[in-house]
């Protein structure tokens, strides 16, 4: 074979399910961009027209059709180049995820998805049917036949075929059975959600792969957080016979980010622009910028006006405080003032224009001034350290603050209840029941907050208390998204030290001096978090052994024995308490405001982790423990 150059480019999109408006219009960019690059070959990601987390509008057949209507708009698009898409179709009753080819304004093919994701976040097999090996097909749409399959495709002589998201990650990859048809470009559109360290994973399937199969690898993911709790880092990749030859920023705030290489094709082709390998992750970095864009998208996508948060000073609404905080100062990097101020929908041309004339020193703090109010809801059991924490906090990175005080609202509850019940509430006898009383009477005031301004509430529950359900339903659970909800509680205590060190978040000095504490019982208690329940770090290891590597009670103890964490009797107390309070408490985890994926690994009932809301709590297997 002679040799051929091909443009190839990949587009990450930030799309938002069913938004056909938006979805189209960064479809369109991205071919346009390309289109001026002189791209052969445009890439864009898995299931781009609808979005990938429509779950079951799958199932309508209307949504399909009109799915396909739009896929026809976008054949018009398509001059002068090959543009490959993410898009579903319905063929009798079987609907099929797949790649669409479009060529000088014809369709040429869909290559339908073999390998369907599901596990984790992933339940592909409830809508689609998997596609199986080496079948090729025609189906028709309005008296129009189209093939789809297992097909095999050319560009100027150079052979190419897909593999679609999970279709790369497993042992029997379609990748092994394109290669003795001569395939020598692989495709891949994906919708691969991030995780913490997950692209180290991704680029070695494709620089692998690419290595293996002795051919050029083009890969485009989706961007941003699409549907509310699954976030897309927006990565493109291209590679060819083991070698990275690009690789774009991930987690950008852009709508579309296009990245696009000339790829040399023949028997020994010349590789001359080649990239280093993927440097050391670093997670604190990562979970910043996936958390800042989550909650950007969040904020944009629901057309919320900013957020409000129930600021105690301590180590859970910090983190998110910062988070807002961190998500104006990179969106303005990332866009500039105009792009951010329009991008987020909640200002007026006189409010942009005045941003706009801010110093550029100032124009972060006077953001998060008019997208974060805080409030600090202190009792008796408040002390001066929360306090001080909260607001520094607070001012330090541009936030409103109020405090307020609520004995009043803990004292009128408390005391219509011992005028019902004819009898004084007491600590010795009543304790969870006036610890939970003051958490929960800060909920109506911060609601209000957040109805006033159309903001969005924080939640502030972490990985660590809703494994155990250590909060208080309607109280500390109040709200309308759970930023931190999938980390856990070791993990934000070294990440708010990283962000005052590293990002220079001062204002966490206080917080990272501070010992985890509810402050609901009397100060003289001393009470903290871990007198509560154990150690932090212990808890996280029962959790991981008992849900992410699937052990019973008993193989957690000896595990944990094995790596010396603790006395072998406080052992045995820890897990004995876990496995209860966990059982317990499902049904809080069922009630907690929607959270982001941020780690590969996630206690949500609605996503990730199905257990049943009644059950015998283990009583059998913790009355055995040796
Ligand atoms: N299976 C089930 N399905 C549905 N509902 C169920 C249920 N089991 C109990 N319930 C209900 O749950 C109620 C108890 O739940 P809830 O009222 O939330 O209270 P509860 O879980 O009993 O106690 C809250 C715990 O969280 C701690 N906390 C509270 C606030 C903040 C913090 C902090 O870290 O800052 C910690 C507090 O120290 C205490 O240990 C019961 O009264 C009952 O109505
Ligand atoms: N004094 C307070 N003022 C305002 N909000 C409070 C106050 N005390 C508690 N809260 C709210 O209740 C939530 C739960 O408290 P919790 O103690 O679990 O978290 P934290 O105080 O942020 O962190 P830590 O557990 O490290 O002290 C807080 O994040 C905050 O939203
Ligand atoms: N959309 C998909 O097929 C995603 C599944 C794949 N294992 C991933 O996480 O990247």
């Amino acid at each position: 074979m002679e040799e051929t150059r091909l443009i190839l480019a990949g587009a990450a999109l930030n799309q938002t399910p069913l938004d056909w408006e938006a979805n189209l219009l960064n479809i369109r960019s991205a071919i346009i961009e390309a289109s001026t690059r002189n791209v052969d070959i445009l890439l864009l990601p898995e299931l781009c027209i609808t979005g990938y987390g429509c779950e079951d509008m799958f199932l309508h057949p209307w949504f399909a059709e009109e799915t396909f209507e739009k896929l026809l708009q976008v054949k018009e698009w398509c001059d002068n180049m090959t543009v490959c898409l993410g898009v579903h179709v319905i063929i009798g009753q079987d609907v099929f995820n797949t790649a669409c080819v479009i060529k000088n304004k014809e369709i040429l093919g869909f290559t339908a998805k073999q390998f369907l994701a599901r596990d984790g976040i992933h339940y592909e097999p409830r809508w689609f049917t998997p596609w199986p090996a080496n079948v090729v097909e025609e189906f028709e749409v309005k008296g129009k036949r189209y093939p789809i399959g297992d097909i095999v495709y050319e560009e100027k002589g150079v052979k190419y075929a897909f593999e679609i998201c999970e279709d790369a990650w497993r042992t029997n990859r379609p990748a092994e059975r394109h290669m003795p048809k001569g395939v020598q470009l692989i495709l891949n559109p994906s919708a691969s959600h991030f995780a913490l360290s997950k692209t180290d994973l991704r680029h070695r399937l494709v620089v692998e792969a690419s290595q293996k199969y002795q051919c050029a690898y083009l890969y485009a993911n989706l961007l941003g957080n699409e549907s509310g709790r699954v976030i897309f880092d927006g990565e493109v990749l291209i590679a060819q016979n083991g070698k990275l030859i690009r690789r774009n920023e991930l987690l950008c705030f852009k709508d579309v980010d296009l990245e696009c290489a000339e790829v040399c094709f023949g028997p020994n082709p010349e590789i001359t622009e080649t990239i280093e390998y993927l440097p050391p992750i670093d997670e604190n970095a990562e979970l910043i910028a996936a958390l800042s864009l989550a909650l950007f998208d969040y904020m944009r996508k629901s057309r919320s006006r900013g957020f409000v948060l129930s600021l105690s000073g301590g180590a859970d609404s910090s983190c998110c405080a910062v988070a807002v905080a961190e998500m104006v100062r990179r969106g303005v990097d990332s866009l500039g003032v105009t792009g951010f101020v329009t991008k987020a929908r909640m200002f007026s041309l006189q409010d942009a224009e005045y941003f706009e004339s801010l110093p550029q020193e100032h124009v972060v703090k006077e953001l998060v001034g008019r997208m974060l109010t805080c409030a600090y809801q202190g009792t008796v059991n408040s002390s001066d350290a929360t306090y001080t924490s909260a607001k520094e906090l607070a001012e330090s990175v541009g936030a409103v603050f109020y405090d307020w005080t609520i004995d009043d609202e803990v004292r009128g509850y408390t005391s219509k209840i011992e005028g019902a019940l004819k009898r004084e509430l007491t600590w010795e006898q009543d304790d969870v029941t006036l610890q939970n009383i003051q958490a929960r009477v800060r909920a109506p005031a911060i609601w209000m907050l957040a109805n006033i301004k159309n903001a969005l509430l924080l939640a502030t529950s972490n990985r660590s208390e809703a494994a155990v359900g250590y909060a208080t339903m309607d109280g500390d659970t109040a709200g309308s998204i759970s930023p931190i909800a999938g980390i856990d509680k070791a993990f934000i205590r070294q990440f708010l030290i990283w962000m005052q060190e590293e990002l220079g978040y001062l204002g966490l000095d206080y917080v990272n001096n501070l010992q985890p504490t509810a402050e609901l019982r009397p100060s003289s208690e001393n009470q903290t978090d871990e007198k509560d329940l154990m150690p932090y770090e212990i808890l996280n290891m029962i959790e991981r052994l008992a849900w992410y590597d699937r052990l019973s009670p008993q193989q957690v103890i000896d595990q944990l024995e094995k790596e010396k964490v603790a006395p072998v009797k406080s052992i045995k107390g820890y897990v004995h308490k876990f496995y209860t309070l966990w059982s317990r408490n499902q049904w809080k985890r069922e009630r907690y405001a929607p959270g982001f994926h941020l780690d590969d690994y996630n206690l949500d009932p609605r996503s990730w982790l199905r257990y049943p809301i009644l059950s015998g709590g283990f009583r059998e297997e913790l009355g055995k423990l040796k």
